[in-house]
């Protein structure tokens, strides 16, 4: 954690994936009797550790050709991390944490996470800690300049929030920490971030506590978003008796229960707690071929949720949704709530932003007779139609045009800094950076970097964090204006139907 640097400890994995083989961490289904003499990692019958650049680097691969539906993982109960087993292991750490029933669950997982990261090498979870990444860029880290970066108000507003609801968990936790007689360095606001981060981008649920559970291994699997062909059976569950047959079965019914899998109509859930395995299990929610990645959905999320909580966002997102300031008294003209008012990633309004438009078009007087109508998505008229477009369209041309730089603009910003990425030098840094408008200039003011002069000799990690996180909300920002231009597309093609209209037989 303290280290420079953002992944863990080289050579580091090893050691884990063979304290997990000791623990009954597996891959593999039915399951090895006992670990053979010599197996020295957890992993390797169906996936193993690699690097995915493009999807979240550390990541777990696909070792052989795996169905949808298989097991993947599991691991023990005794194997996750959890406030609940550090207390029982913890005489000590239990009875402070019971003078402080006022913490949340989350702050009470992040205090005990730091209590055993002070433990160094004693502590029982050594091998899985010096796993864990150095640091993060979630929303809580983000520095004023990197806040600023994302220029549309509510990003900058939930980015601060975020930074200003860390702050005040980190203070109200502080007494607790004193009294545990934490290393000064663990009680710093910066160890703080770095294990609610952990805390909030790894942790997976569990029935018994709202802060939920570290899971060794378990936690290696990347996000892929759920969404489009994955999204309608997102509350599917895996039969009961296939879950449990799958653990313990001989290998025959095994082979040909996961025959089965490929006839089942719904998609399996990604993983779960399993009490009667008393195992926290992983099921591929797809086919995957060998060497492809293993992705787990961890959830439904916006981009900026993604990064408020995981500190990464995709360009390519479902989930992602774009929010139009709405005149005063727009969003009472229906039922809908204001959270289903949005954009899709695509461009399209959604049903209810749609709905909500129409009858704001209609004089109030006549909205009651054609309410059932707006409420079943039809369109009300060829001329409420295009007041609703030219509004939106009016609106996503407004906001595009008041921010301070345009889609090409940080296109070649984000290529810039892509570059800058690989450069080894802060001089390489400061010539490139130095050469780009006013806010890479800022960019190097805020890091100091004023002159050729002044800059080090070598590019120090902190350098490396904040260009990383400037690059996010750059990313973040040219991704909202995609939609809002996507969005002018789609109403500029819903004008030129209404004025120039297909003949209903499809002939010219
Ligand atoms: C549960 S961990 C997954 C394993 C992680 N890559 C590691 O090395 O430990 C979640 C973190 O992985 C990264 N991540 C996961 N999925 C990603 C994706 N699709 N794109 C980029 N980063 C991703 C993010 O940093 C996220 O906070």
């Amino acid at each position: 954690m303290e280290g420079d640097g953002e992944e863990a400890e080289e050579g580091g994995v090893e050691s884990l994936l063979k304290w997990g083989c000791e623990l009954g961490v597996s891959d593999s289904f039915p399951p090895k009797t006992a670990a053979q003499p010599g197996t020295v990692s957890c992993l390797g019958h169906t996936v193993s550790v690699s690097n995915f650049p493009e999807a979240g680097g550390r990541g777990l691969g696909a070792v052989r050709d795996v169905r949808k539906g298989e097991m993947v993982l599991r691991v023990p109960k005794s194997c996750l991390l959890t406030t609940e087993r550090l207390l029982m292991d913890d005489q000590c750490l239990s009875a402070a944490v019971k003078n402080r029933p006022s913490l949340s669950s989350a702050q009470t997982l992040t205090v005990c996470l730091l209590y055993e990261v002070g433990k160094g090498k004693k502590s029982w979870w050594y091998p899985y800690l010096k796993n864990l990444p150095k640091c993060y860029s979630t929303l809580p880290t983000f520095r004023q300049f990197e806040v600023q970066a994302f220029q549309e108000d509510d990003a900058i507003w939930v980015a601060k929030k975020a930074k200003w609801k860390a702050e005040a968990e980190w203070k109200e936790a502080r007494v607790l920490m004193e009294e545990l007689k934490f290393k000064p360095t663990l009680l710093t606001f910066k160890s703080w971030l770095w294990a609610s981060s952990t805390i909030s981008s790894r942790t997976l649920h569990v029935p018994w506590d709202e802060a939920g559970c570290l899971c060794p291994v378990g936690d290696l699997f990347n996000y892929a978003a759920p969404g489009g062909d994955l999204a309608e059976a997102d509350n599917t569950t895996l039969p009961r008796s296939l879950q449990v047959g799958s653990v313990c079965s001989e290998e025959a019914e095994y082979n040909m229960k996961s025959e089965q899998l490929d006839t089942l109509p719904q998609r399996l859930t990604d993983g779960g707690f399993e009490e009667s395995v008393n195992a926290y299990c992983f099921y591929a929610r797809q086919h995957y071929v060998r060497g492809e990645q293993v992705l787990l959905s961890y959830g439904m999320y916006t981009n900026l949720e993604l990064l408020e909580h995981y500190g990464f966002l995709l360009d390519n997102n479902p989930n992602d949704k774009v929010y139009i300031p709405l005149e005063p008294g727009v969003s009472s003209c229906s039922s809908w709530p204001t959270e289903s008012l949005y954009i899709n990633q695509g461009g399209e309004p959604s049903y209810a932003l749609l709905s909500t438009l129409r009858l704001w078009a209609t004089p109030s007087n006549q909205r009651r007779s054609v309410g059932h109508l707006a409420y079943s998505g039809s369109q009300l008229s060829p001329e409420n139609e295009m007041r609703v477009m030219h509004l939106m369209l009016k609106c996503c041309s407004t906001i595009l045009h008041n921010l301070p730089t345009s889609i090409e603009d940080d296109q070649l910003l984000l290529c810039t800094l892509n570059q800058v990425d690989g450069t080894d030098t802060p001089v390489q840094l400061f010539d490139v950076l130095s050469k780009l408008g006013a806010e890479s200039h800022a960019f190097l003011e805020t890091l100091g970097l004023r002159s050729r002069a002044s800059v080090a000799v070598s590019m120090s990690w902190k350098i490396q964090r904040q260009l990383e996180r400037w690059k996010l909300a750059v990313q973040w920002r040219l991704r909202y204006k995609r939609t809002l231009v996507d969005c002018i597309t789609y109403c500029s093609n819903v004008i030129d139907r209404i004025h120039s209209p297909v003949p209903r037989n499809g002939m010219c």
